[in-house]
């Protein structure tokens, strides 16, 4: 489990994490999602304990990091890809980081085989693909068999396999009763991979809900319709859930009723309807729709310049 309360973290001027709480539970695997900059990696790194608060507490499996006698069998952390010594093969660079946390061989052995890399184990780190560099950060975070797990970006750049690869990987280690909570900046990573998100922007939380929830709640479909009836059909329309805009003479754009319910209050009214199309906000629109605000910097349209 990992509990954030009212973490705030500055650099000088800039505000990177401001006024942050969220608890991340065990058996899922929870998406820490934001813009560019919104201060996921510093959230992350003031968790495991790299960087301090500026206020604020954060706690994993109970605990502030540095108070747990043996971190690495609390949290493992993939934060940085590539740590790795680029002339090192991995066996010997898992074989370092266990022997200064007291694990044996065998444990290495076995992060080898659960990540896959057995085949490779003995081959140099700076010939490996970014998928493999994955993997190895992964058979890291993985060495001191821990509850918690924290990745940051573990899909960037990764190829159709490998991500198809690393979120069966996550759900199993959820499955296992983990906690898996990992950060993406995009949000159809995220749909597939995560059961519940957190969404931040300018370091402030926006949601933390189940991710159906969170998109339920923003990507809600909207219904186009045309007629040459437009202002009486609107009329009819009307409701207290419902929005009906005017977009042309001849066209409303109508949320809160689905295409039937609009076709039957049409067909009641004796109403012809030319068109009839329902949009569903993509996954990237219900993020942009939920992060709109909090962007650090907003490209300026070209029409807009
Ligand atoms: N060491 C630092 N010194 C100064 N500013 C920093 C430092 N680390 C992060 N920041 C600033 O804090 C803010 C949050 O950055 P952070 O890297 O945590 O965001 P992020 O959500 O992880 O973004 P990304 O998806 O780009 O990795 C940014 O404005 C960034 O420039």
């Amino acid at each position: 489990m990992i509990e954030v309360e009212h973490l705030t973290k500055r650099f000088g001027a800039t505000t990177a994490v401001d006024d942050l709480s969220f608890t991340v539970h065990p058996g899922t695997v929870t998406g820490f999602l934001g813009p560019n900059g919104a201060g996921k990696s510093t959230a992350m790194r003031v968790i495991a304990g790299l960087a301090r608060p500026t206020s604020g507490t954060t706690r994993v499996n109970g605990r502030p990091v540095a108070e747990h006698a043996a971190p690495l069998a609390e949290v493992g952390t993939l934060l940085a890809a590539g740590a790795a010594h680029p002339g090192r093969t991995a066996r010997s660079h898992l074989l370092a980081l266990a022997a200064t946390h007291g694990l044996g061989r065998a444990r290495v052995d076995e992060v080898l085989r659960l990540t896959g890399m057995e085949t490779v184990a003995d081959r140099r780190v700076g010939s490996y693909s970014m998928g493999m560099g994955q993997r190895l950060g992964l058979a890291a975070a993985l060495l001191g068999d821990p509850r918690t797990i924290m990745l940051d970006e573990p899909i960037n750049g990764l190829d159709p396999d490998g991500i198809v690869w690393v979120r069966r990987f996550l759900r199993s280690l959820a499955a296992e009763g983990r906690t898996v909570f990992l950060s993406s900046h995009l949000m159809s990573e995220m749909a597939q991979t995560a059961d519940h998100l957190i969404v931040i922007g300018r370091g402030r939380l926006i949601a933390d809900a189940p991710i159906e929830q969170v998109l339920a709640g923003v990507g809600a479909s909207r219904v186009a319709v045309k007629t040459p009836d437009a202002q009486r059909l609107a009329t009819a329309l009307a409701a207290p859930d419902v929005t009906v805009t005017a977009v042309a003479h001849d066209e409303l754009e109508v949320t809160g009723l689905d295409a039937a319910a609009i076709a039957a209050v049409a067909r009641d009214l004796g109403v012809l309807l030319h068109e009839l199309a329902t949009h569903t906000a993509s996954l990237e629109e219900a993020y942009l729709s939920l992060t709109d605000s909090a962007v650090e910097y907003t490209a300026v349209p070209a029409a807009a310049r």
